[in-house]
């Protein structure tokens, strides 16, 4: 198939997921037998089979299924080294602490820009071929204006979603310190980060920031025109959800340990819920009360958290076959939350959807049922992803 034709049919798809209502049946708007139509990067046409127009290019999905790609919208790719030992030490009955982190923001300092670089693009690589073709990514391993400023530049080359997670736990040199070093992050480094970041984040949480502490941090971000966005309530009930909430923040993410005043909070606001159950199931964590959360209408997404220290995981199939097996998401659910949930916590109406006008970015399975992604486990079921209507 020509790289350059301007249309595309995929033919044949056993069950195709579109995330729009008004072209199949459920939230997921699921059609079967069904094709689609990519012109100029975008979707233009769907419906059966049998119907479906001439188009420059043609490709036989085989009766599998096509959905929307995964969004990702809660990923760490920007960090040198590893923390395997910390891991072993965890299963070994080792309670995961904040603190670990600093122990990638010394490795991350000593890299080079070529080599921070050449990870997230090994990264986001194996990101994509378990199927995101939208991924957020955060800075926080610098949490000093040199390394911090680097971090969000070297991410803007690879993504739109930059993310300046500006105060992720206080560095070395500001051991104990904490007030002063979130007066050097909105004197200093949030001012030099801003223009190369899209949304400010904080980590809520005991060993931490404090509730003040991180509402000085969004608010610095505010006013240097980004939008904030979350870590809370991962490691025990807190004040990260009720901030996010009150600051209008576009998420918050992780939201593991939660009250029903946080539910309540969340119900009433636009704020998105971002599930990360890799991080939980890589620190012996209990999961999320995602059925709590969708009785009470809170928008959930669900995201993969690839980091060094808590989820070193890109793959949003594997965090999908969680939701669904011990968080009790049903599979459709889950699927919405890896894709159109996703979008929502980035804000964003082009992706995470093949409606009409969508970006066509889209993946095939291995499988002729989304269902596969949640009944088999571990399987690397994405066979194909289009990403502006090309094969990536
Ligand atoms: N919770 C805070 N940040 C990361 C973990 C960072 C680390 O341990 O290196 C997370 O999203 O899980
Ligand atoms: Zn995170």
């Amino acid at each position: 198939m020509s790289r350059s034709a301007r249309t595309r049919a995929l033919t044949n798809i056993g069950t195709l997921v579109t995330n729009d209502p008004g072209l199949g049946e459920g939230v997921l708007g699921v059609r079967r037998d069904a094709a689609i139509v990519f012109e100029d990067g975008v979707v233009a046409w769907v419906g059966n089979s049998a119907d479906a127009p001439a188009a420059d290019a043609g490709h036989d999905l085989g009766g599998r299924a096509v959905l929307p790609g995964f969004v990702e919208s809660h990923s760490h790719l920007v960090f040198a080294g590893e923390r395997a030992e910390e891991f072993a030490a965890r299963m070994s009955g080792e309670k995961y602490a904040a603190g670990g982190i600093r122990t990638t923001i010394e490795a991350t300092r000593a890299a080079s820009d070529e080599q921070l670089a050449a990870n997230v693009r090994r990264l986001l690589d194996e990101s994509r071929r378990s199927g995101s073709t939208t991924v957020e990514i955060k800075s926080g391993y610098g949490q000093c204006t040199r390394d911090e400023l680097r971090s969000v530049q070297i991410a803007s080359r690879f993504t739109d979603e930059v993310t300046l997670l500006a105060a992720h736990v206080p560095p070395p040199e500001y051991a104990g310190r904490a007030d002063e070093y979130v007066t050097m992050a909105v004197d200093e480094m949030i001012p030099a980060c801003a223009p190369h970041a899209k949304w400010i984040d904080v980590f809520c949480e005991r060993g931490a920031f404090t509730l003040e502490q991180s509402r000085a941090v969004l608010r610095a971000g505010v006013a240097h025109g980004l939008i904030p966005r979350v870590h809370g309530n991962q490691l025990g009930e807190g004040p990260g959800v009720q901030l996010a909430v009150e600051m209008g923040a576009a998420s918050v993410d992780h939201v593991t340990y939660v009250n029903q005043a946080d539910i309540d909070a969340l119900a009433g606001s636009s704020t998105v819920a971002t599930l990360l159950p890799g991080a939980d199931f890589s620190t012996r964590n209990q999961y999320p009360g995602a059925r709590a959360l969708l009785a009470a209408g809170v928008t959930v997404a669900l995201g993969a958290d690839c980091n060094p220290g808590t989820c070193y995981t890109t793959s949003l199939p594997f965090c999908i076959a969680i939701a669904v097996r011990d968080m009790h998401m049903t599979p459709a659910e889950a699927v919405w939350a890896a894709t159109a949930g996703g979008a929502r916590a980035l804000q964003r109406e082009d992706v995470g959807s093949l409606r009409i006008g969508a970006r066509a970015d889209a993946i095939a399975l291995d499988a002729p049922s989304y269902l596969h992604l949640a009944y088999r486990p571990g399987v690397p079921l994405v066979r194909e992803v289009w990403k502006d209507g090309v094969l990536a």
